[in-house]
């Protein structure tokens, strides 16, 4: 075994045995080709060299696309010198292991806390020999071991060597899933779990379909702000900001907001004036009397942006560059604002995908430009508009006592009319990280969390 590189079939062996052991969940497949092969326009000139994969890889796109590929990479093996084949299925070309990266990747309990996962050794600091002494491999080079020149030893697999950087990994690490979009036609069966279900089995399930369409209902719930704030700190911490941490409003004005007002808002993301806004949104309607109006909308700001990549591919790039910035000034002695101006249309930096929408035509401060690319983004920014405002893109319903709406306030915007009466609304935001860490550790084996965790 020492010094060939696994054969094709031995590797493709390997890698189906290790495929069978990961997660047997679907992983998202190339969806919707149209998009992933429809290049918008050519902004991105590529420089000489990148393969046309590296390039698809990180082309801007509204929904994932996972490349083939990984397991036909293969692992040569020599007896100091371990190499691993290039990035992408046009570069053949194989690349060392460095010894540094092979120790500072041990996962030994002396090199790596067995409690806390956390690092415990520091190869930058000379004193942690780094020399391989020799490699060995085992179950038909499922398992590569290596020693090191003060005989410190550890073993890594074929599979983690090989997938260490491809999109599956991403997409475990991100515990990203196939979106499934919709459009005012879901009010014919909107996502939804039971409350006792989720007292019972806890909130996988609830986090799967918000994963997958963005927002869900919880049925039958006792119709207080107790139950709403226990339900969601089963998924993780509220989210303290100016407003508070727990929100349970009228339309008092007790913050200078509209939507502590009872006028209508039009379909919008919260928290474009936050450097990150909040991951996820609750809207718990706990009564409404002597009034009517208040109904809410939900707008899937994927669906929107994918129809705008097919209609106007120009605008859909326009919004994908050009920042803006949002503002919270109407209470005393608050004025926030983000880091850096950011775009309506957000994607993820290596994998090119559509990460999060950004939407607030009434807390917009201003826009990241030069008047020329000013009026550009107005005329891309009116037809995400009226896409957003098309009934057909809008699922409006009527918030009810005992059934609160969760969503992700990074792809849904969401909206209310205005109302008479008193309306008492309660909920919480909760950050991204913690949604997504929630939804891995109740959604992934233990198996794919770690595999797509320290990836080194
Ligand atoms: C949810 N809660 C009522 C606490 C605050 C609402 C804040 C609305 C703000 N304009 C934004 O879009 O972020
Ligand atoms: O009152 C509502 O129905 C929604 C208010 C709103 O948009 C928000 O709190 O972000």
């Amino acid at each position: 075994m020492i010094g060939e590189p696994l054969s094709r079939r031995c590797a493709a062996q390997l890698s189906s045995s290790a495929r069978k052991t990961t997660n047997p969940r679907r992983l998202p497949q190339v969806w919707s080709a149209s998009y992933a092969s429809q290049a918008p326009d050519q902004v991105n000139t590529w420089p000489k060299g990148i393969s046309l994969e590296r390039q698809h890889a990180r082309m801007i796109r509204p929904v994932p696309v996972v490349l083939s590929g990984a397991h036909d990479r293969l692992i040569r093996v020599n007896r100091t010198s371990l190499e691993v084949q290039g990035q992408s299925s046009a570069d053949a070309s194989y690349i060392p292991i460095s010894g540094r990266w092979l120790r500072d990747n041990c996962g030994c309990n002396q090199c790596r806390n067995p409690e806390t996962g956390q690092r415990q050794m520091n190869v930058f600091k000379g004193v942690v020999n780094c020399d391989i002494a020799r490699i060995e491999t085992s179950k038909g080079g499922a398992l590569i071991h290596v020693t090191f020149g003060d005989e410190h030893q550890t073993t890594f697999t074929q599979e983690q060597l090989r997938l260490r950087s491809h999109s599956e990994t991403h997409y475990k690490r991100h515990g990203i899933v196939q979106p499934t979009m919709w459009n005012a036609g879901i009010s014919s069966d909107p996502p939804s779990v039971e409350f006792a279900s989720v007292e019972k089995e806890g909130v996988g399930l609830l986090l799967q379909k918000i994963r997958v369409y963005g927002f869900c209902f919880v049925d039958g719930m006792p119709a207080t702000p107790e139950a709403t704030e226990s339900l969601l700190t089963m998924i993780g911490p509220i989210r303290n900001t100016h407003y508070g941490g727990f929100y349970d409003f009228t339309s008092n004005l007790s913050s200078k907001d509209t939507a502590y007002t009872n006028e209508s808002l039009e379909p919008h993301t919260d928290n474009t004036y936050f450097t990150e806004p909040t991951g996820l949104q609750a809207l718990h309607l706990l009564s409404h009397t002597d009034g009517s109006g208040g109904q809410s909308s939900l707008v899937d700001g994927f669906g929107v942006a994918a129809q705008l990549y097919e209609s106007d591919p120009k605008a859909y790039r326009f919004l994908s560059t050009y920042g803006v910035l949002g503002h919270a000034s109407g209470n005393e002695g608050i004025s926030i604002q983000p880091s850096h101006a950011v775009p309506v249309l957000s994607h993820h930096p290596r994998m090119g995908f559509l990460e999060q929408v950004r939407w607030n035509n009434a807390d917009r401060a201003g826009i990241d430009g030069n008047f020329t690319a000013v009026e550009k983004w107005y005329s891309a920014a009116a037809k995400f508009d009226a896409l957003i405002s098309k009934p057909e893109n809008q699922y409006v319903f009527q918030l009810q006592p005992g059934r609160p709406v969760i969503f992700d306030n990074w792809r849904c915007l969401h909206g209310r009319t205005a109302f008479t009466g008193k309306r008492r609304m309660c909920g919480g935001y909760i950050n991204r990280d913690d949604f997504i860490s929630k939804y891995r550790a109740t959604n992934m084996t233990e198996e794919d969390i770690r595999a797509s965790t320290v990836t080194g």
